[in-house]
């Protein structure tokens, strides 16, 4: 069989060439997709094909992709976790520096400086004081999310001589072996604001974060405190932020994400969307990216869905695999082994697992499995999806 992946977004040829021509066709123009290989563009209101399957985002953010609608319909959504951390964390520390010592608008002013040697010599001078700065040892940095990205940054802002605090209800035990010990772990948000001079935001954008940093935050912080966002611009309330700025209750806004209210505001630096822009971090995401949708076509192999559980099963020569996507209810595999059995094929091997309401079985059978075979599974209720391998 070919796998026809439709690629949206320019997606690292590292990763791409790891698709061999033989089993896959893979093209921006690619009609009926089995699979859309993403990084930013939204899916949000396009349709989903009938023909797809899975869906891989280069890079950690899935807010761009209707995650809810894929599971329903049985499709997993791949990211790649990590893979592009570093880049963000160095651009974050730029960041960081930039907000501190006010180089963008201290560079605009030099850019802007006219005259002959000893003019401008002048106008240095006496403009200079304006844009004079702080350091960065002893002062506080609160890093929101401590995932892949925050505890990098944590990391470096401990090398640099801050004191770090950090704030993440739900930090998995892998990140917590990577946090420096002397990182400070707070239990609430508003602890973080009250004591940090520089916050930075490091988690998903999901319904429950959006927003997440308005009025009350921004009252909460201290006075000309310093808020970076190379996490998602929607986290943050605009309006709130707008005020904050204009208070001078927030010193400065460092961010991925420009709008229309915020470029060309004094202390306000916006960047295109920069965070995973390298040519490492591009293609370490489409590396992992890429090997994780090839695995899942051709061997229903699931590692770093979003929405299903990781299913791996050694597969003997010869057998026929049978995956099915299905809601996590009592009796799903009895009701898959029956029809199997009807058949009068033999099971080999058999994987049943489960994350929240969706499960993933893969069944490896002796013998041909019928298209009315699979069509049989797929008439189950719950079952989402079913295919043969
Ligand atoms: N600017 C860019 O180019 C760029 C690049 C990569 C990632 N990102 C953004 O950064 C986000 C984080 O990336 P990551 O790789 O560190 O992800 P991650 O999944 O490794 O870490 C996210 C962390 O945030 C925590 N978290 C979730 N909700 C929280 C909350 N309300 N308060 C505190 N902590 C919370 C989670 O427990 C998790 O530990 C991504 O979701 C993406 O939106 C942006
Ligand atoms: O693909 C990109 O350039 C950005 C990726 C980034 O926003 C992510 O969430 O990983």
């Amino acid at each position: 069989m070919t796998f026809r992946i439709r690629t949206l977004n320019a997606i690292s040829q590292a990763g791409l060439s790891r698709l061999s021509a033989t089993t896959f066709d893979v093209g921006p123009d690619v009609v009926n997709p089995h699979a859309i290989l993403v990084r930013s563009a939204s899916l949000h209101g396009q349709p989903i094909p009938a023909s797809l399957m899975a869906v891989a985002r280069a890079g950690a953010g899935t807010n761009n992709i209707p995650v809810a609608e894929m599971s329903k319909r049985g499709i997993p959504v791949f990211n790649t976790p990590g893979s592009n951390a570093n880049a963000v964390k160095e651009l974050v520390v730029a960041g960081i520096f930039l907000a501190a010592r006010n180089i963008v608008d201290a560079a605009a002013f030099a850019h802007r400086l006219e005259g002959d040697h000893e003019t401008m010599e002048k106008l240095v001078e006496a403009g200079k004081k304006n844009y004079v700065g702080f350091e960065l040892p002893g002062r506080t940095l609160g890093v929101i999310g401590l995932g892949a990205i925050g505890v990098e940054v944590a990391n470096v802002a401990i090398s640099l001589g801050m004191k770090v605090l950090g704030y993440d209800p739900a930090i998995t035990v892998e990140h917590a072996w990577r946090l420096a010990s002397n990182v400070e772990r707070v239990i609430s948000l508003d602890q973080l604001l009250r004591r940090s001079d520089i916050i930075t935001l490091h988690i998903p954008l999901v319904d429950g974060t959006r927003g997440l940093i308005g009025d009350t935050q921004f009252r909460s912080m201290k006075n000309s405190a310093v808020l970076i966002n190379f996490a998602r611009g929607p986290i943050v309330d605009e309006p709130a932020l707008i005020e904050a700025l204009d208070s001078g209750q927030l010193r400065g806004y460092v961010c991925d994400f420009p709008t229309p209210l915020l470029n060309k505001r004094p202390r306000v630096v916006t960047l295109p969307h920069l965070g995973a822009s390298t040519r490492e971090a591009e293609e370490n995401s489409a590396l992992m990216a890429v090997d994780q949708l090839r695995e899942y076509l051709t061997d229903g192999t699931i590692r770093n869905a979003v929405n299903f559980p990781n299913a791996q099963l050694a597969r003997a020569a010869g057998v026929r695999r049978l995956a099915l996507a299905n809601a996590n209810v009592p009796n799903m595999v009895a009701r898959i082994s029956t029809i199997v059995g009807e058949a009068g094929l033999n099971i080999a091997d058999l994987l049943n697992t489960s994350r929240g309401e969706l499960a993933y079985t893969l069944v490896d059978v002796n013998g041909e499995v019928t298209d009315a075979l699979v069509q049989r599974l797929a008439a189950i209720d719950g079952v989402l999806s079913a295919r043969v391998l």
